[in-house]
């Protein structure tokens, strides 16, 4: 059989073929380490059919050779594999065995474990090696001799077991360095674990402490553990009286709870938490739980192992990685193509390129807004496409427009941004003091009072990021935040960008701006179509473009549209060094994985939470309202103007038919009255709703993607506009009939009333008209022809100005106009039928039958017209999905 000598970190171990080995972080591994970066189970090494092979067991940072990463691969003499980065990943180096040289390992050892001494391997300087082979020549490198016994320096009868060396087959973690004064203080060589990494240079996310540390997902050591006592259960929540107390804005009081089942198994149960727990990314009620399944609550992630609960808590510095995106549009055309990107934690990246060149395509795409067609993006290893139902709370996206109602103040609007976003039980005090930490971070608690209407394009920004600071997410996006801002505005935005970045967090910052390039630690640049023309250290762009300004690069951008940016890229020597990195951080594909959407499911919000949302949405509402005085002069102007105008129509019995013994047998002007409150009705309750979704898009579009119900908000909208248009249909008819004779009984209800009734149903069906407009443009001025267009037509079909009933075709869209059904609603209260002059006086009885005077004919028209604005709110819902990230609609 042949052997193979196992060299890391100046150890060596002979391996025996008749048995396999595992390699990991793994306490029971057979060759165990301590390094943050390789796997608890990385790799196996075993000889299959008399050749040495080794197999990457999922480990999540990878295995690498030749700058490649591999699962599966022959060795032998010469091998060198890095584990869990390509170039400063722990060095395993094999060489093969001289003969008689002693297998130290037998088949019912627990591990190899023969340290021997040897020479270096190929390409890489090492401590000599010792022997008769010695002297440093290459070939006494490649065949080191094997000396069993204790290792160098080693006094004779101290342990050589597993248990002797394991701490010590690894260096100690590169995170470990800064706490170690001895080598923190050392001179330092490249390639070095323990090198202070530079997020400045392109060297990937686990080139150094904090990389290391951050590339590690769910592989990484936990922050906690938890003994499981048997048959116990542990409930987890905010309260402290929780058995597991776990901080943060996501957790409920009572969470979520492990349960006991026969068998020694567990299950977890959501105990109807606000924002969902969580079992491998997808949202589950209760679920088994096994041993590779991550539980994920708030920010925390929890893995079962054996008798203890490991708790994995996201602190923020996490790796974020994006590879080969790809978005196609329409036909085939690509806008967004190939992009890949490695960001490490605690970083700020600008992503720059000339307009249209897919900035924001990106951003959408690495936020889950609009996912890309190809490509992975990864959250601490996790796929954020995936699990994004989970993951997009860790997520804070600041768009190019305000995402806070103008009108409110600082702290009112945060407030109900805050009631919105976190779990129902969340106490007023603990939001208010999430709220003052926020503030004062941001230096903005001296702006609290003060409306964002009235703040600064700087401050209002920062109120912004506030916002999404709240939650505290770990990743951070701003589209173009200075784009309008004077450069000192600009310099100030970009300083607090790299402020958050320092203290925890990972910032990308899509902009306009080059001036402050130089406060970030690595900068995008895209090329037009949509590729990367450059990625990596700011200061190293210019040269790497060959221009000295960035003006010449944008202009030689615009000059060569057409030129291969993207090739260029990928040409040269610092994509190979950049690609490497990202592919080192990121996990292979499992085959036949799609760029999968969440289930639909993982969208919805809890049951529970939808009540709490639709009455904080309803009270902003109303303070945003309440606040804006114009808005609010109009709506008591319009209607009162609209019913005032109305009794300027001349008419000598008003609404009601002339008394008998009259020389008039009709009263032609009831008809004109009516349709001109109906008209007046049709347009005010339009008008109050046709800007409310178009103004507030942006706001709506962030909220949802934090899991705001669509249905909630669309709710909070009906009930108070209709209240308002309610009122105004009461105000319309108050004026309107306190100068009219009306007939002196209704059917049900004394007639002004009945009237009334219908009125105001009229004035909510058109403003749900109103909504379905908001919800269709795509900008506000397209509101107003619309609704122009809307009152007009509905004049046309009141049915009093011309016949519209035995009129195939016309008649049946008028049963589709609000104004038919009211007028009609009305005319049977009023018995306009007969009031009216028949319109073939020849034949007096051939009259509009919506208008019968009946009691059912009343309850038809009301129930139609209520009919047609439930319709047009399952429009609005439909509409309003079309503007919503593209992962939440459901
Ligand atoms: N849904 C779409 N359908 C067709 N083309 C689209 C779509 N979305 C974006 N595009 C096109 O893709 C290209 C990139 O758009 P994107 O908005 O991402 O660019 P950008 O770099 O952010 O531009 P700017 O700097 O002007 O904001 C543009 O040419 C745009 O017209």
């Amino acid at each position: 059989m042949p052997e193979l000598v196992l060299h890391a970190n100046g150890r060596t171990w002979a391996l025996d073929a008749s048995r396999s080995y595992t390699i990991g972080r793994d306490p029971q591994a057979d060759i165990s380490c301590i390094d943050r970066r390789v796997s608890r189970r990385h790799l196996v090494i075993r000889c299959d059919g008399g050749t040495w092979v080794i197999e990457d067991l999922g480990s999540a940072n990878g295995t690498f050779a030749d700058g490649r990463r591999i699962q599966r691969m022959e060795i032998g003499h010469g091998s060198i594999i890095r584990l869990g980065n390509v170039s400063t990943g722990m060095r395993l180096d094999f060489t093969g065995v001289l003969t008689g040289a002693p297998a130290a390992v037998g088949g019912d050892q627990a591990r190899a474990d023969v340290p021997i001494p040897a020479g270096p391997p190929r390409g890489e300087t090492r401590p000599r090696a010792r022997g008769a082979t010695g002297g440093g020549t290459p070939e006494a490198a490649a065949t080191p001799p094997v000396v069993p016994g204790p290792r160098a320096g080693e006094a004779p009868g101290a342990p050589t077991g597993a248990a002797a060396h394991r701490d010590e087959l690894f260096r100690p973690l590169p995170h470990h360095a800064a706490s170690d004064p001895a080598r923190a203080a050392a001179p330092r060589t490249p390639g070095d674990a323990g090198d202070a990494p530079d997020p400045r240079r392109c060297e990937g996310p686990a080139a150094g402490p904090r990389g290391a540390a951050a590339a590690l997902s769910i592989d990484r050591d936990p922050s906690g553990v938890h003994p499981i006592v048997l048959g116990q259960r542990l409930r987890i929540g905010r309260a402290q009286d929780n058995e597991l107390v776990v901080e943060g804005p996501y957790v409920s009081r009572h969470h979520a709870e492990f349960r006991p089942l026969p068998g020694g198994r567990f299950e977890i149960v959501d105990l109807g938490s606000h924002n969902g727990t969580y079992v491998n990314g997808q949202p589950v009620d209760r679920r088994i739980i096994g041993p590779y399944d991550i539980v994920g609550v708030g920010h925390s992630t929890f893995r079962l192992a054996g008798d203890r609960l490991e708790e994995f808590v996201d602190t923020g510095e996490v790796f974020f990685a994006a590879r080969n995106l790809t978005v196609t549009v329409g036909r085939g055309k690509t806008i967004l193509d190939d992009v890949s990107l490695g960001v490490p934690e605690k970083s700020l990246v600008a992503v720059i390129g000339p307009s249209g060149s897919g900035k924001s395509t990106l951003l959408r795409a690495l936020t889950g807004y609009r996912p890309a067609d190809r490509g992975q993006v990864l959250y601490d290893h996790r796929d954020l496409y995936a699990q994004f139902a989970e993951l997009r709370r860790r997520i804070g996206l600041v768009p190019q427009d305000d995402i806070l109602h103008k009108e409110l103040t600082v702290d009112t609007a945060l407030k109900y941004a805050a009631r919105l976003r976190f779990p129902g039980d969340t106490k007023a005090a603990e939001r208010k003091a999430r709220i003052d930490e926020v503030l004062q971070g941001l230096r903005l608690d001296v702006h609290r009072d003060k409306k964002v209407a009235s703040l600064s394009g700087g401050q209002r920004k920062r109120v912004s990021v506030a916002l999404e600071l709240l939650t505290k997410p770990s990743l951070l996006f701003l589209d173009e935040p200075t784009s309008g801002l004077d450069p000192g505005l600009d310099r100030d935005v970009m300083k607090l960008l790299r402020e958050l970045a320092d203290d925890g967090r990972t910032v990308l910052v899509v902009t306009h701006s080059v001036a402050e390039l130089s406060l970030c630690d690595r900068v995008l640049v895209m090329a037009p179509g949509g590729s990367v023309a450059y990625f990596g250290p700011p200061d190293e762009a210019l040269e790497f473009f060959g221009h000295d300004s960035w003006p010449d690069v944008f202009s030689a951008f615009e000059n060569h549209r057409d030129d291969d940016w993207g090739g260029r890229w990928r040409a040269s020597p610092q994509y190979a060094r950049c690609a490497a990195e990202i592919d080192s951080a990121v996990p292979p594909r499992q085959p036949g994985a799609p760029a999968a959407q969440p289930p639909a499911r993982a969208l919805r919000p809890k049951p529970q939470g939808w009540l709490g949302q639709l009455w904080t949405l309803m009270r902003r509402y109303v303070s945003v309202i309440a606040s804006d005085k114009g808005f609010m002069a109009l709506m008591l102007l319009l209607p009162a103007v609209l019913g005032g105008v109305s009794c300027l129509i001349p008419a000598t019995f008003g609404l009601a038919p002339p008394p008998p013994g009259s020389r008039f047998r009709y009263n032609q002007e009831s008809g004109t009255i009516l349709l001109v409150l109906v008209v007046g009705m049709c347009f005010s309750g339009a008008a109050n709703s046709v800007r409310e979704l178009i103004k507030e898009r942006v706001i709506y579009e962030r909220e949802r993607a934090t899991g705001l119900s669509r249905s909630a908000y669309l709710m909070s909208k009906v009930i108070v506009l209709g209240l308002i248009t309610a009122m105004q249909g009461v105000v319309i008819c108050a004026i309107g009939f306190s100068v009219r004779q009306l007939p002196a009984q209704g059917l049900l209800m004394p007639t002004a009333v009945e009237v009334c009734v219908v009125v105001s149903a009229l004035g909510f069906t058109a403003m749900m008209f109103g909504l379905v407009i908001s919800a269709l443009v795509r900008t506000p001025e397209k509101t107003m022809p619309l609704l122009v267009m809307f009152a007009v037509v509905q004049v046309v079909f009141t049915g009093v100005l011309f016949k519209l009933f035995d009129s195939p075709g016309i008649e049946q869209i008028g049963w589709l106009m609000p104004a038919r059904w009211a007028v009609a609603g009305a005319g049977t209260t009023l018995d306009l039928a007969h009031t009216m002059p028949p319109w073939n006086l020849d034949q007096p009885d051939d009259v509009d039958p919506l208008w019968a005077h009946t009691v059912t004919q009343w309850g038809i028209d009301l129930g139609a017209l209520l009919a047609i604005g439930l319709v047009c709110g399952f429009a609005v819902a439909r509409l309003l999905r079309r503007h919503e990230p593209e992962v939440m609609r459901d």
